[in-house]
Order: C-alpha cells, then structure tokens, then sequence
C-alpha cells in the first residue's frame, strides 16, 4: 500500500467509514487523531530517548528486567531464526530491554526496534506496544496498521506484563522489519509472546511472594506446574497478598465481579473465593497425585490446584536480623542450622578474617566460600584449589608458583603460583587436611609475612587476599595426632563456619523445588515429581548431602518421560525406601524441630497429618 492511500484510508475511518481492520486498530487510530492529534500524512521517524533517560527507565524496571531475563532469552531462542526482535518496554513505552541480530544494528536502530526506542501511541501512533498499553490486551499491529507510514514496514505483536497488584508494568514484544503480506502469519507469535508474559508474570509473582504461598490453578492438571492459568500469592493466614493478570480475572469471576479491580480482592480470605482454608494448603503441593489437588470454587467448579510454600515459614517466629546479602541468602530455604551459618557468614564477609568451612563431602563448602567471596563489595578473583586432587609433588609450585629454570620441565620463564593468582581477591583451599606438612609451612609463612616466594628463589611478592578453607575431616583430631600444624590451623580457623549434612536439614524440600527449577532453566522444562517420589527422596539418608541429590534429580529428569519424574526415574536403592521403616524416635525429633506443628511437619515430609500421627502413635508404642 502507498503512504498516499494509507493516509487516505485513516481519513475516511476518521470520517466514520467502516474498515476491514481488527477493532483494535482502529479504535487506536481514532485515538490517534481525536485523542493525541497526530496527523497520519506528517511521518515522523522513530524516537529513541536519550541515554540518561534510557537510563532512568532501566533502573526502574531493573528488578523486571531481571526477573524476565530467562524467560526472555527462551522467547528469543524460538524467534530469532525467523528475524524477529523482542523489545521488552515499561509501562511508558520505552524499550528497556533488547535482544535482536546485531548484523542488523543499523537498519533496527533506524526503526525504533531498538534499546531506547520509545513506542508511546500518543508519539509513534499506532503500534503494537502502545496499543497494548492503552487496552491492556496481547495486540498484533501487522503492517499497514500502523498509523505512521514509517512504520507500515513493520509487524509487531505485543503482550501486556501485570505486576502483582494488577497494574500494567511492561509490554513484551516481537517484531519483523520484514514479514509475509497476511496477518495470519503473527498467530504463532501472538501465542509465544502471551505465554511469555504469562510467565514473567508467574516468576515476578514468585520473586515478591517470598513470605507467602503461592497457589497455583488450572483448568488441566497439564500445565499446573509450569504454566497454570493463574496464581495467587497467600499470607500465612491466607489473605490474599498478589495475583497475576489471569488470577485478577479468576478471582474476579469467582465473586461475579464484572471488571477486574485488585483493590477489591487484596486482603480478603482465599475462603471467600475457593472452598479452601490455609491449612489445606500443605496437600496442594507438588509431588501430590493430581487427583488429590482440586479445589472447587464457591460455585461448586472443580480446578487442579498447585501449592508452594513459602520458604520463610519454616523459620518459625520471625525475629528482626541484620541483612544479609543475596548470594547467601539464597542457600538455605529456612534451615536454621543453614541460616545461622548465612547470618554469620554475612557478618564474616566484610572482614578480612580466615574463614574454616567445616561439612561432610557434598554440603556445599565451596558454593559457600563463593557465596561470602560475591558478597564482599569488590570481590577480585576467586581461585580455588583442591589442595587433595593435585599430585603431592605438583602441589608446591602450583601454589606458590616457580622461578624460570626452577626445575626440569619448568617453563623457561617461570609461572606465577595459585596464591599469586588470588591476589586481591579470594582464595579458597579445599581439602585442607589432605596439604602435606612441609607446605604448611610453607603457607604459614605466607600468611605471616603476606607475601609469596616462588619455587627456586627469586624476589618475595606482596600479596593480599582472603581465605577460605574447607574440610571434611575433623582436623582438631589431625592437630592432636601431629598431622596437622597447630600454629597453621588458628591461622586458618580464625571463624569456623559449619554446614549440616542434608539429612539434617529441614528445609528439604525447598531445596528440592529450587535445584528442580534450576534444571529448569538449564534444560528449558523444569521437571515435576510424580506420586511417592517426594516421599522417597525425603526418607534417603544422602550420604553424598547436596551433590547426590542434585546428581539424582539430574539424572532422573534425563530419564524421566513428559517432565514428570517417577519412582522408576530414581535409583534403585532410593525408590525402594519410599515407604521407609523410620527409626523410632525419628518422628518425635522431627516434630519437636518444627515446632510441635503436625501440619507443618506434614508438609516438609511430604506426607499427609494423618501419616505423621500414625508414626507418632508407633514410636509412642500406643499402636
Ligand atoms: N545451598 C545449595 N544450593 C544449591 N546447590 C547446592 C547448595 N549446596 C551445594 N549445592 C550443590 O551441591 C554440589 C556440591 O557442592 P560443593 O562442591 O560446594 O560441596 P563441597 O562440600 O565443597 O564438596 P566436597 O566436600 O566434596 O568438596 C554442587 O553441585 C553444588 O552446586
């Protein structure tokens, strides 16, 4: 079509002609022309704003941006083959995130498909993003639909992001600068575009719903799990806190209200809407048989449900604690043995104080020691060396480094050692137990004189960092047989910070929910457990702690069919003690570290109340 007859047929849509056009375009070019005065005939090129601003924006969608990242580079992964760019906006209009072929840099900047590029309706006119500001609805601006004839080129297809308290906060977009004549051709991208934004919005959701459960519903148990029609954010007394888009419509058409308004819903009991109490929440968790999690709307409509706990409530009576940063935040779900070792880590990290990290294989020692090196302000570099997985003889001149000629097969100019390496930074010495008494000595002197003398002489180089050792062994035990320098190890052990073996951690099955989403995102389908499996992975003692539940849920997602891992999925000896013959006591302890709450104990076994009170009758002997 010519720019001439594209501003002759707005003119006589204005005039009040009927038109072929989707009703959303053209209720958008009359807004154009009665509402912002835009005159189709002057073309105007598209604006991008200046980088301070752009600036401004980013920081206010920081938190999105972040949130949506994963989501966004899958969108972009399914897309970009086919030429399409994804612009993720503010609710102003202003692309603050990008992603699109850099081979076309020029000829996108030219078209606004670009980081910066602001796509307000009231300035570019008609357009997929400012569209779907304005309505609130997935939109698909395909060509000619737009209202400015520099943009009849384009098609557009857009998809509105809600925030938890059902305000519009970004628009999701895909664009072509080329694209085949029909409209048709954007169905596929409209659907990716609205799950996207359907998921960003379940993650923003999650992200702010730390202290709360997150109720998840669908029509099918299908997509429960990964993409359920809608979600609700729950208190702890089951008020409602946050929804996403689909759950502020749900919720509406529960009471029967006509438009959606969260105003109306925050606040009020889950009750009010689903014939369900807080206490019943516990039995919509996953791993449940889906035949087990449906709730029934107050109209007497059945839906398969989906619960998450909060992490925040296994931790009992909150008490007021001093920040601590996010890296170790995030490695305890509400353990207190694992929160206690974040708080003290936290407080540790800021001083230059020799940190001894002491567990079993498999705890998480060194994912420890990056946690306290990222959470320092200018943490350097993080070099970690397994002081028992090189060769006794390699050891020295790894860690110290060598003169040139040091010793045959040396290199001609010498090598700077591990130790070097960390300076101004971290160093990590795992297995510190297995270092072998002469090079005790050897570090001792370099954390008394703060500097490092490379195999075969040479000058003495200054050097700072931080260190951080771990073991598994006792080495108390090492000092008192002589195999272990006890002058090296106060050095060492300035702070000791010890982790609980995962059998003794009650915030299992948080853990077990966070290592499955992040498979997740490394495979692209976060897997969901089926019948029993949740109950066998909780009854293993786990021996190998962390590292052999991840390798489990690894494997079993590799093996397992359509994203549901079964008790076929996991090894032998592990599925076999999905009915385990606890010893007695067992329970009772249990019971005690939650806080004598049977539901609460239910839920981190995974077993349902009744279950925790036949094994408390057993071990009392009353059956
Ligand atoms: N809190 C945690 N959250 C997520 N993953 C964890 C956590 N702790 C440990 N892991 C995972 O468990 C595995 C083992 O962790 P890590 O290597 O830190 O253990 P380790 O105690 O240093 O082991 P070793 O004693 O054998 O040296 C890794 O895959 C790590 O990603």
């Amino acid at each position: 079509m010519s720019a001439r007859s594209h501003v002759e047929e707005i003119a006589r849509v204005a005039m009040g002609a009927r038109s072929r056009r989707d009703a959303p375009v053209v209720r958008s070019w009359l807004r154009c022309i009665n509402d912002y005065r835009l005159d189709p005939a002057a073309a105007q090129e598209a604006y991008i704003v200046p980088e301070t601003i752009l600036k401004e924006h980013r920081e206010q969608a920081e938190e999105l941006i972040r949130i949506g990242r994963s989501g966004l580079e899958r969108l972009f992964g399914h897309v970009a083959e086919q030429n399409y760019v994804l612009l993720l906006s503010d609710a102003r209009g202003v692309t603050v995130d990008f992603m699109g072929d850099p081979t076309f840099d020029n000829q996108l900047r030219r078209a606004g498909l670009y980081l910066g590029s602001e796509w307000s309706e009231s300035r570019a006119g008609t357009c997929a993003v400012g569209a779907c500001i304005v309505s609130g609805e997935p939109v698909v601006i395909h060509q000619d639909d737009h209202f400015d004839t520099s943009h009849i080129g384009l098609t557009c297809t857009a998809a509105p992001i809600f925030d938890t308290l059902g305000d519009l906060t970004a628009v999701l977009d895909i664009s072509q600068l080329r694209s085949p004549t029909a409209k048709a051709s954007q169905h596929l991208a409209l659907h990716l575009v609205s799950t996207t934004a359907r998921r960003i919005e379940l993650a923003n959701l999650m992200a702010r719903a730390r202290n709360d459960w997150v109720l998840r519903l669908a029509r099918s148990p299908d997509f429960l799990d990964v993409d359920p029609d809608c979600a609700v954010a729950l208190d702890g007394a089951g008020r409602v806190t946050g929804m996403t888009h689909g759950g502020l419509r749900a919720l509406s058409g529960f009471l029967g209200l006509d438009g959606p308004s969260t105003g109306t819903l925050v606040g009020q009991p889950i009750s009010r809407f689903l014939d369900l109490e807080v206490d019943d929440l516990p039995r919509l968790m996953r791993g449940r048989p889906d035949g087990e999690r449906v709730v029934r709307t107050r109209g007497g409509f059945a839906l398969f449900a989906s619960a998450i706990a909060p992490p925040a409530s296994f931790r009992g009576v909150p008490q007021r604690r001093p920040a601590v940063p996010r890296a170790l935040r995030e490695l305890s779900f509400g353990d207190p043995a694992m929160d206690a070792v974040a708080q003290r880590a936290a407080k540790l990290a800021a001083r230059d104080i020799p940190i001894l990290i002491q567990g079993e294989t498999g705890t998480g020692k060194e994912v420890l020691a990056r946690a306290i090196h990222d959470s320092r302000p200018n943490p350097g570099r993080f070099v970690a060396v397994n002081c028992a997985a090189i060769p006794e003889q390699l050891v020295e001149s790894e860690l110290f480094g060598y003169a040139p000629g040091a010793f045959t097969g040396a290199a001609a100019r010498g090598k700077p050692g591990l130790i070097e390496l960390a300076d101004g930074g971290t160093l990590f010495l795992d297995e510190i137990g297995d270092m072998p008494l002469l090079l005790q000595s050897r570090l001792l002197r370099v954390l008394a004189e703060g500097e490092v003398t490379p195999v075969g002489g040479g000058r003495a180089k200054p050097v700072r960092f931080r260190l951080v050792s771990a073991s598994h062994r006792g080495i108390e035990a090492m000092v008192a047989a002589g195999r272990f320098r006890e002058d090296l190890w106060y050095r060492l052990a300035a702070a000791t910070l010890k982790l609980p073996p995962l059998r003794a951690r009650t915030d299992f099955q948080g853990l077990v929910d966070h290592l499955l989403e992040r498979i997740g995102r490394e495979t692209g389908e976060t897997p969901r457990l089926g019948p029993g499996v949740r109950m066998a992975l909780a009854a293993h003692r786990w021996p190998g702690n962390v590292r052999e539940l991840v390798n489990v849920l690894k494997v079993a997602a590799a093996l397992c069919d359509d994203g549901t891992i079964t008790l076929g999925d996991l090894p032998e000896g592990l599925a076999a003690t999905a009915t385990p013959p606890e010893p007695v006591g067992d329970t009772l302890a249990l019971l005690a570290a939650a806080g004598g709450n049977v539901s609460e104990l239910a839920r981190r076994l995974g077993v349902d109340r009744s279950t925790v009170h036949r094994r408390l009758r057993r071990e009392r002997g009353d059956a």
